[in-house]
């Protein structure tokens, strides 16, 4: 069983780093899904994680990997934004991580890219991978943890990473700067969101859950206003849709295009 394997620990929210370590953080963009990407690593092991690569900007994101001396020890399917939560109170309740609907992943071609990490996606995305988490489970990489908080509303499978010392926590598409992911692929998860309502980003790379609590509009919204709402958005489909889900179940594309 690979290490990577191992250092996925079930039922550890409580743990935390402590060593008070600043932690490697670097936020990318890809432009066309508009899609972040989080690589967060451990500067004394270089053990690190990235969050919610994309097939066609996976390539840099393993050359930075290998620039920076890190290795990395999975990907893990996730969010566009991330909060700095003075309480964890509001994230604790579902927010998310996924199988995506507007891009391929990355990460069957980073296994090919960086060998030896592994693809990580929670159980009930349905979606093959390498690791399958769940509620409860921490992903450890060096001195720090990521931990997996359900958070279902956009997909049954979305899921939250927050890091152990509580600093901060990736979201996905289930919560939005000033906004939330759309909750018509999979309606019946609806009731999950109602407890997260948001809008959309205006730009924002960054918030706080104080600052949502305040200024995002639909954390005001009884349950029926948000559920009309939500249920009234007549978005269009996501343009990549119809191959990004079936790619994403597969865990992307398996090995370099030419
Ligand atoms: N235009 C994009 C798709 C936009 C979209 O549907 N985004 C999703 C999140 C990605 S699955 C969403 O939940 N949007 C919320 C909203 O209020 O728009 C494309 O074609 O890729
Ligand atoms: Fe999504």
């Amino acid at each position: 069983m690979a290490e990577a394997v191992l250092r996925v620990a079930r039922r550890q929210l409580s743990q935390r780093g402590g060593s008070g370590a600043p932690i490697l953080l670097r936020q990318m963009f890809e432009p066309v899904s508009c899609t972040f990407t989080y690589l967060l690593g451990d500067r004394e092991s270089r053990e690190a994680v990235l969050i919610d690569p994309v097939l066609e900007t996976a390539p840099r994101d393993a050359q930075l990997i290998k620039e920076l001396g890190l290795r990395l020890l999975i990907w893990a399917g996730t969010p566009r934004s991330f909060l700095y939560p003075p309480d964890l109170s509001l994230l604790s309740l579902p927010v998310n991580t996924h199988c995506h609907a507007d891009h391929i992943t990355g990460s069957g071609l980073l296994r090919s890219l960086l060998p030896g990490c592994q693809s990580v996606i929670s159980r009930l995305s349905g979606a093959q991978a390498d690791l399958h988490i769940e509620d409860g489970d921490s992903i450890r990489f060096g001195r720090f943890a990521l931990e997996t908080r359900a958070s279902p509303g956009h997909t049954p499978g979305c899921v939250t990473f927050v890091l152990n010392d509580h600093s901060m926590a990736f979201t996905g598409d289930a919560l939005l700067i000033r906004g939330c992911g759309r909750t018509d692929f999979q309606p019946e998860a609806l009731d999950s969101l109602t407890f997260l309502p948001l809008p959309w980003p205006l730009g924002f790379t960054v918030s706080t859950v104080e600052e949502e609590r305040t200024l995002n509009p639909r954390l005001t919204l009884s349950c029926e206003e948000f559920v009309k709402i939500m249920g009234n958005l007549n978005l269009p489909k996501p343009q990549q849709i119809d191959f990004a889900v079936p790619a994403n179940m597969r865990c992307g594309v398996q090995t370099p295009t030419a």
